[in-house]
């Protein structure tokens, strides 16, 4: 008889940790002599977090768009791809940062009317210092996905904790509480909660509980259950309307080295609408290749060793920034004119 696939949703906010969880659960079914698939879908067009998935693990790529919309007919094919062609033992969908959860849990569950998969699970990563700073300013359409992650949520990674205070750490807890009452909140830095816990505690009755109640959602709200209904679903239609129309994404391909002091240059200088980016990078002053990370002003480069041919390559995520101003000073790192075609820009 076939047996049923668990499928685990990672949900989050731009640069929250998931590809960080992804990892560290990755090794743990590893050890577990068991055998993952993973769907990547990126807003951008390269898929740069699986450049670092070991090539043995089955990964389906949906990039350019989000599974949540643009490419949830595709999500469904994938899965069922994935389920006929590898028969894994799980498979976990790593989603944009900015895709609405609620669309994807309809989708796998469509699904699975027809293919053995089971949606076991959803975890949201949750960056604790940018949520507390969205929470203080209690407006944005980032604020309102950021909830909607939260909500949909069987279990809650407080991730980031040691990006704030103590104090800061207990309040977000607080909000993550109100706004999701029945999700398990493990803080934590880097992911680095223990993948049992995680598995164990995620399973399908908690996102329907979820779903189907009304937590309460910011202190303005009202207080009545019919009112919370009503604020939960207004939301809802919002946040399906401007999940992309804010979210926009730039990728540049690079057809020459750069030099790593003016990038780093450039990088401090991004203006605060660009809240990620992320990209494969040789610079003609230090020697290997890097993946380059940067979220929320923090960056980071890590040397790799890409299998296979990877150009250099880079994408911009964040709202209402001019991608022509970026392009213009890529050129120039690069040391070519204005003119040359070579990057793609991309609105959501
Ligand atoms: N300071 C700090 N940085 C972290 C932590 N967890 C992850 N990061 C860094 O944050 C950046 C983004 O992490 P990812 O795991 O790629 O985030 P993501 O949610 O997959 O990002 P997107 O796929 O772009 O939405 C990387 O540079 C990570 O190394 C943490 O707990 N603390």
């Amino acid at each position: 008889m076939d047996r049923t696939i668990p499928v685990y949703i990672l949900s989050g906010f731009l640069g929250s940790g998931k590809t960080t969880l992804l990892y560290r659960l990755l090794e743990y079914w590893k050890n577990e002599d068991m055998r993952p698939a993973v769907v990547m879908n990126e807003l951008g067009e390269v898929n740069f977090d699986g450049i670092m998935v070991d090539k043995s693990v089955p990964m389906a790529e949906l990039l350019g768009g989000c599974i949540c919309c643009s490419a949830s007919a595709d999500l469904s094919m994938e899965l069922n791809t994935l389920v006929k062609k590898e028969s894994p033992d799980v498979i976990v969908i790593e989603a944009t940062g900015a895709a609405n959860p609620l669309d994807i849990i309809d989708n796998v569950t469509e699904t699975s009317l027809y293919s053995n998969v089971e949606l076991k699970g959803l975890i949201t990563v949750v960056d604790a210092a940018h949520l507390l700073q969205l929470y203080r300013e209690q407006k944005g359409a980032s604020y309102r996905l950021m909830q909607e992650q939260i909500r949909s949520a069987s279990v809650l990674i407080l991730n980031k904790t040691d990006r704030v205070s103590p104090e800061e750490a207990e309040e977000v807890n607080g909000v993550l509480r109100k706004w999701n009452a029945f999700a398990e909140i493990i803080p934590a830095v880097r992911c680095e909660v223990d993948p049992e816990r995680l598995i164990n505690r995620t399973d399908n009755s908690a996102f329907v509980e979820i779903s189907e109640s009304a937590p309460e959602t910011d202190a303005s709200a009202s207080t009545t259950m019919e009112g919370l209904t009503e604020a939960l679903e207004t939301d809802v239609i919002d946040i399906n309307r401007a999940a992309h129309d804010h979210v926009m994404a730039y990728t540049h391909f690079f057809k020459n080295p750069i030099n790593s002091v003016e990038f780093e240059a450039f990088i401090k200088e991004l203006p605060a609408d660009v809240y990620r980016a992320k990209g494969v990078l040789t610079f003609n002053d230090t020697s290997g290749r890097f993946l380059f990370q940067y979220a929320y002003r923090e960056s980071d480069f890590l040397k790799i060793n890409p299998q296979g041919e990877v150009t250099d390559v880079a994408v911009f995520i964040g709202e209402h920034f001019s991608s022509g101003d970026l392009r213009k000073k890529l050129l120039k790192l690069e040391g070519r004119g204005f003119t040359l075609p070579g990057s793609v820009k991309r609105s959501l």
